[in-house]
């Protein structure tokens, strides 16, 4: 059946994200390119589909008092779907959302489900949605209020404190901040910066990458520098290539390079002189990084698939001045852009990818020339796979430390940040409004 309206589409997203494990980012991307989604309708849909999925367990709790028999689960979505408006889009007037609500549940060919969908709305409509202060455990009220799974709000809570762990629950279901990073061999930060304000884009420079600027307002991805000159990155994710230290003519591992962000970056840093290595995986995967060198211009970069924690049948003993790590993660930094992750992971993934990135760990430390330097990083919030992981990495290879030039070279604006222990940096989302990554370089002794 052909879609007709913008929140019929979201529905059918909302659906294949919340119950057979879609990625939003990517069906949102598939869905706008296979509907012809016009450039306002994009913004609605976007809005929709992510704010839903984010408020989740908030909108099950608002339904709850309004249903009290089994729904289908298209019913379910689609009256989330509209509490979400009801309660959180001032510019739709709640009998819009109502009645396209029960024209959706029409076209549908349900007749019966469309005076349901009515009489729970209107009731909402009525009485209003129920107050957090009903709930009494604070781990359970701030779980709902801002829609995280029980276990992750514990287990934040234990690893960091209540506070930290409201402000960053709070943080993940704000809009994010676009950043994106130019090429400086292509382009200079002035330029690039006039450029962009005669395109009415503005922009401010960042304080975490000499490359980086953070978009204030306009659309960066219709910008004449977009991609040739410019990539859109995360400001956090910038610090991880800014922290490896590199200069011209080094020669560097990546070893899980896709999609390439941090490949490119480090290719720029080293003003395309000497040798990157970026492996990951899966040959699609690979193109990617393949392909943004390309756009970029990059021709020190070797691709190649491979499972990295067999690098040391790949390359010779000491090769490398810098190596990076930047491990797959259960993806807990970036819950803002990736809602569904919160809602899909559990907590065993936690200590199965523990144990890869230890594995990754070690499977490099052999090809690290004697005085090179490994960095670790993670796009996560979670001390097992960050701080422990590289206590107990330092505990079992003793000739290793975390390098102490580390922090000295971290940015001013990261210095007072309270993620900083001796194992590296958390940033967690609410201290540049961005990702949050772990970040360390570790050396010998
Ligand atoms: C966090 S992402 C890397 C992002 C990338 N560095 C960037 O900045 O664009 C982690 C990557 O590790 C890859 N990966 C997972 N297990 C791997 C393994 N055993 N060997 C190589 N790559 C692996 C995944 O496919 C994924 O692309």
């Amino acid at each position: 059946m052909a879609i007709k309206s913008v929140r019929e589409l979201a529905l059918k997203l909302l659906m294949q994200v919340g119950e057979s494990g879609g990625f939003s980012h990517i069906l949102i991307n598939q869905a706008i390119s296979n509907n012809d989604v016009s450039e306002k309708d994009k913004g609605l849909l976007t809005e929709l589909v992510y704010g839903t999925l984010q408020r989740r367990l908030t909108l099950e709790f608002y339904l709850k008092p309004f249903v009290k028999k089994k729904m289908d689960q298209w019913v379910k979505w689609l009256l989330y779907l509209s509490i979400y408006q009801m309660v959180y889009l001032d510019k739709i007037p709640d009998h819009a959302v109502i009645n396209e609500a029960v024209s959706i549940s029409k076209r549908n060919g349900h007749r019966g489900k469309s005076g349901f969908v009515n009489g729970v709305l209107r009731n909402v409509q009525r009485k209003g949605v129920p107050s957090f202060s009903s709930i009494n455990d604070p781990i359970e009220e701030l779980s709902i209020r801002t829609s995280h799974p029980y276990w992750l709000v514990n287990r934040w809570v234990k690893m960091y404190g209540m506070d930290t762990t409201e402000e960053m629950c709070e943080s993940n279901l704000k809009p994010k901040k676009i950043s994106a990073r130019i090429q400086p061999l292509k382009i200079n930060m002035d330029e690039a910066q006039s450029t962009l304000k005669q395109e009415d884009i503005e922009t401010e420079q960042s304080s975490l990458s000499k490359q980086g600027v953070n978009v204030l307002s306009g659309n960066v991805l219709s910008s004449s520098l977009f991609p040739e000159k410019l990539t859109i990155q995360d400001e956090t994710s910038m610090l991880v290539s800014e922290m490896i230290d590199v200069e011209s003519g080094m020669t560097v591992l990546d070893a899980c390079s896709a999609p390439g962000g941090k490949t490119t970056h480090i290719a720029e840093k080293m003003h395309n002189q000497g040798t990157i290595y970026a492996y990951d995986l899966h040959d699609k995967k690979v193109k990617l990084v393949k392909e943004k060198a390309e756009t970029l211009d990059l021709t020190i970069i070797q691709t190649g698939t491979l499972d990295s924690r067999l690098l040391g049948e790949k390359h010779n003993e000491e090769s490398f001045d810098r190596i990076l790590i930047d491990a797959p993660c259960t993806g807990l930094g970036v819950l803002r852009s990736k809602p569904d992750i919160k809602y899909h992971k559990k907590e065993s993934d936690i200590y199965d990818l523990a144990q890869i990135q230890r594995q990754l760990l070690e499977a490099v430390i052999p090809l690290l020339k004697q005085d090179g330097r490994i960095v670790y990083s993670t796009c996560t919030v979670d001390v097992e796979e960050n701080e422990n992981q590289i206590k107990q990495f330092l505990n079992d290879f003793p000739d290793f430390e975390v390098d102490p030039s580390f922090f000295k070279q971290l940015p001013d604006s990261c210095r007072q940040l309270n993620g900083i222990s001796d194992y590296g940096i958390q940033l967690f989302p609410q201290d540049f409004n961005a990702d949050g990554f772990f970040i360390t370089r570790l050396k010998r002794k």
